[in-house]
């Protein structure tokens, strides 16, 4: 049984690897996840000038997952461009993704030229849940920034590009942002990231869990799987074929990766779970996928990918 998949052309071993911004801010941690049963890595979301990120506690694990306002603390693109290529010559032959996020388009335009003058050779990740003008929604829910900067990027950068987008939760937006995708040459769409601006409370305290933004923070976890779901298999419908799908959120067990899969999904990330059990889960989720393929008589993930039934 082999849970071995492809994604812009690059085969991968596995189809699970870590979601952005998980076990990926430093070298040691990099190094656990290459070591791991993990496909390959993603980077934390890089930026031009390394960031402290907000003030702790900026994290929770809560009862169905977690809370987060990390606000992209990372060492910059140069410090990730450097362990990659060094992780490209150790391990030739791997492809490892590394994720940027700008705070404008003049920004990602600057991070994609210094990827270009790297000897980068894998794939980039545009996160699209960043900020973007003050008094405008985030990048992913504003679709004329959205359509600007891919209208940039594309000029630009001619190697594999996917985009991290934060969850939709109407069908109208799905069919509208799909439209706008299906206009540039993505080599992916990775669905979803953290239902942006939860909240969560510790009643016995009276209080909010985190510090930054009065305790309003990114929730993932069990919380998301539903909508990490419905947005891999709405967009599944939508994209061009030549478009692929990363499914991120919810991922607890074999049966949850199996489920992104069969909504569409060519490669499944983990966040919150990766977190609170360590690299160990790789092991442990491909493990129990094997066990949710055997027991259907599923050799390959393309004999069940996105081939969810409806009624
Ligand atoms: C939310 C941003 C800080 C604008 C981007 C980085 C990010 C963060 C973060 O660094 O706070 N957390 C998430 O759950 N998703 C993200 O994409």
């Amino acid at each position: 049984i082999s849970t071995r998949t492809h994604i812009a052309g690059f085969n991968f071993d596995n189809c699970i690897m870590n979601a952005a911004g998980v076990y990926d801010y430093s070298a040691e941690e990099l190094d656990a996840v290459q070591q791991s049963a993990a496909a390959t890595f993603v980077t934390k979301s890089a930026t031009l000038v390394p960031r402290e990120g907000n003030p702790e506690p900026r994290y929770c694990n809560t009862p169905y997952g977690s809370i987060n306002s990390m606000g992209l603390p990372n060492f910059g693109l140069a410090y990730y461009l450097d362990y990659v290529s060094a992780a490209q010559r150790q391990v030739p032959g791997k492809t490892y993704f590394v994720s940027l996020t700008g705070f404008n388009v003049e920004e990602d335009i600057a991070l994609l030229r210094q990827v270009q003058a790297s000897d980068f050779e894998g794939i980039v990740e545009l996160n699209l849940s960043c900020p973007n003008v003050p008094g405008k929604p985030q990048t992913g829910y504003d679709f004329e920034a959205v359509t600007r900067i891919l209208e940039a990027v594309f000029d630009l950068y001619r190697a594999p590009l996917g985009i991290k987008l934060p969850p939709y939760f109407d069908l109208v937006h799905f069919d509208q942002i799909a439209a706008i995708l299906n206009r540039f040459p993505l080599a992916y769409v990775n669905s979803v990231n953290s239902i942006g601006n939860g909240l969560c409370v510790d009643a016995a305290a009276e209080s909010v869990l985190i510090k930054p933004k009065q305790g309003f923070g990114g929730i993932g976890g069990a919380y998301l799987k539903p909508t990490a779901l419905a947005n891999v298999f709405a967009f599944r419908q939508r994209l061009n074929s030549s478009i692929q799908i990363i499914g991120t959120g919810g991922v607890q067990n074999g049966t949850d990766v199996f489920e992104h899969i069969l909504c569409g999904a060519d490669m499944v990330q983990v966040g919150t779970v990766l977190h609170q059990e360590g690299v160990a889960v790789f092991e442990r989720l491909t493990r129990e996928l094997k066990a949710v393929m055997a027991q259907k008589g599923y050799g390959g993930i393309d004999e069940f990918k996105g081939r969810l039934k409806t009624l």
